[in-house]
């Protein structure tokens, strides 16, 4: 499914031809807020834009991808294009260089080309290098060049790392499984972990060479899935292998890395563990859990009536909340939250998957409401709010925002106070009142990039106000809706007619299937168009969670609950490499160097 942008459409234009008037359109949202870091790209003209945002999707085919809607344009494309473009759009598409987001709508060709070029640089240097995708989050520092998490790079022969974060390491990575559970404290005793570590100790690196390749599960825009055994081992893999060629001359490079980048950061029961990276001569490789029960897009065309369940959906997005609150939590905005992304595991589980159009920002989590004591006596007395350590820097964005002046790490609201009469409060307030809230997603940052997929874009990202962490429960509204109902609810006649809709239409609700009142009233809560007024606007995922639909929900042990629905165990074929392409290369052979097993690939 490709990623792609959409023109910025003149929003005034936009209700005129819908014809109603459901939103305030003028509402540039918090004024406040500004895009660090800005791009240093020249104005370019909305058709080179596009040119280079979009790939044309005749290029790009996937024959084997089973789950794509039959609108597959649902990401924006070029039939989502008005004829002439209004004067606004084109005014947005030259935003001075300080007004442009660095990543907004992939447009900035020129940052890719830099981390192109800053590639093959590193190509044509010390092969040994090795790359470390998270150490750009310790880059605010200056120093840190080295961060814990190397070891998840096999090879650095040639790395997408930028230059700056990956060049002073050097050799294969020095890390053993004390250090990887470390990382990944969830994983300390997954097999797949274990035998991935044993051959590593045992072989010193890992490869392609160490994988046999089953099965393509599907292909996306930067690249194809497949289903891989670590031989020997009857542990299951899902591979994404991307061509670096073919990223560098698309200029994905920048969302294979942020993908990878974000991957590495996960350690989550509801999204993906990357077990590994390596990367060969020509492909880059990420080895992720495999998911055998397909995704809820597909599984939904399964249930009677196309559409799931309520208490199936409770389920379902009870899970995705969870992950979406830990992504912002790591200063994450997913921004393509769909059907097709919500794979289903082994367990009947979910993991929510894709990220290649998420969005990195600082976070500085907040509390906003002690639970015993008043905030702003505290304020008084101490000036001080609990806050804790931005968890990681993108130097691609957006400006946070912490409500007071904090003190970081570490609540100290009785310092005036005897340590006697604070912990006789603490124990006091720990008995009878409820956890504190505490505020730690990005809720204010701001992006002015124009990606997702069309039926699930927010309005905000449509009128190109820029966007934050609102458009996650945007398209979580609508991803309730489309469980629930079988659509969603925007929907056109084609991309353009839906976008129309989204911005100007209201909401509707079918009569059939007949859903709760507390379900439709949490979707009209979320699908608010201004993001301010939206639920969860201001506190995050708290506030969804406390809604009623959820009612009865554990979410401590959530994973623990039965799931609607446990896939059948996967036959997996012990099909013999190497896996030949279906349908004529599309992509290149992997050759002697890259893999032992002369394995061909198709792309794309
Ligand atoms: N961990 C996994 N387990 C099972 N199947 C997977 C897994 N990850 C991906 N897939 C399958 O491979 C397909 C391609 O996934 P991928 O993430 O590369 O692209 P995508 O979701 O189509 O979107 P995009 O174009 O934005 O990258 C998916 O549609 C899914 O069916």
């Amino acid at each position: 499914m490709a990623a792609k942008s959409v023109p910025k459409l003149d929003p005034k234009q936009l209700l005129k031809t819908a014809g109603t008037q459901t939103a305030d359109l003028s509402n540039h949202g918090p004024s406040s807020l500004s895009i660090l870091n800005p791009s240093k790209s020249e104005p370019t003209s909305p058709r080179k834009l596009l040119n280079s945002a979009y790939q044309n999707p005749a290029k790009h085919t996937c024959s084997n991808v089973g789950n794509q809607r039959p609108n597959h344009h649902r990401k924006g494309s070029l039939d989502a294009l008005p004829d002439s473009l209004p004067s606004k759009a084109i005014e947005n598409l030259k935003l001075s260089p300080e007004q442009k987001g660095p990543r907004s709508s992939e447009s900035n060709t020129d940052n890719e080309k830099k981390i192109s070029e800053q590639t093959s640089v590193k190509n044509s240097s010390a092969s040994a290098n090795i790359s470390d995708g998270t150490s750009s989050f310790g880059k605010t520092s200056g120093s840190a060049k080295i961060s814990d998490r190397v070891d998840f790079v096999e090879s650095g022969k040639s790395s997408m790392c930028r230059a700056s974060t990956s060049s002073d390491v050097s050799g294969e990575s020095s890390t053993g499984s004390l250090s990887s559970s470390i990382n990944k404290p969830h994983k300390a005793n997954d097999l797949r972990w274990e035998a991935i570590q044993f051959v590593r100790s045992r072989d010193g690196i890992l490869g392609l060479s160490h994988f046999r390749l089953l099965k393509r599960l599907g292909c996306g825009d930067i690249g194809s899935v497949y289903l891989s055994e670590l031989s020997g081992t009857k542990c299951y893999f899902a591979m994404k292998v991307m061509d670096k060629g073919s990223l560098a001359s698309r200029k994905k490079l920048l969302r294979a890395q942020t993908e990878r980048e974000i991957l590495q950061l996960l350690d989550h029961p509801f999204l993906p563990m990357l077990y590994t990276h390596f990367e060969t001569n020509k492909f880059s490789c990420l080895v992720m859990e495999f998911c055998p029960g397909g995704d809820l897009h597909t599984l939904r065309q399964r249930q009677p009536g196309k559409h799931f369940t309520e208490h199936a959906v409770k389920f379902y997005v009870a899970e995705v909340l969870l992950a979406l609150e830990y992504l912002h939590m790591l200063g994450v905005i997913y921004r393509d939250l769909k059907p097709e992304n919500v794979l289903v595991r082994e367990d009947g589980h979910i993991m929510l998957s894709d990220f290649d159009l998420s969005l990195r920002c600082v976070v500085n989590p907040t509390l906003i409401k002690s639970s015993n004591v008043d905030l702003e006596s505290f304020k008084k007395s101490n000036n001080q709010v609990y806050c804790v350590q931005p968890v990681c820097i993108e130097p691609s964005c957006i400006q946070p925002s912490c409500v007071t002046p904090t003190t970081c790490f570490g609540p100290r609201f009785f310092s005036s106070k005897s340590k006697k009469e604070r912990k006789l409060k603490l124990e006091i307030a720990n008995q009878v009142t409820p956890l504190p809230e505490l505020i730690a997603e990005p809720t204010d940052a701001r992006s002015m990039s124009f990606v997702g997929t069309h039926e699930y874009l927010a309005p905000e990202i449509i009128k190109g106000e820029g966007h934050g962490s609102a458009v996650d429960w945007w398209t979580f509204g609508i991803f309730l809706y489309e469980l629930l109902f079988g659509k969603t609810p925007f929907k056109g006649s084609g991309n353009r007619a839906t976008l129309f809709n989204v911005v100007g239409q209201p909401l509707r609700f079918p009569e059939s299937p007949i859903v709760s009142f507390s379900a439709r009233d949490l979707i009209r809560g979320l699908l608010v168009k201004e993001p301010q007024h939206r639920l969860a606007y201001k506190r995050g995922a708290t506030e969804i969670k406390q809604h009623p639909f959820f009612e009865g929900v554990n979410w401590a042990l959530i994973r623990c609950a039965t799931p609607p629905e446990i896939p059948k165990p996967v036959e997996i074929e012990r099909a013999p490499a190497p896996v030949a392409s279906t349908s004529g290369r599309v992509g290149p052979s992997i050759d002697p160097e890259d893999s032992e097993n002369f394995l061909e690939f198709d792309f794309f």
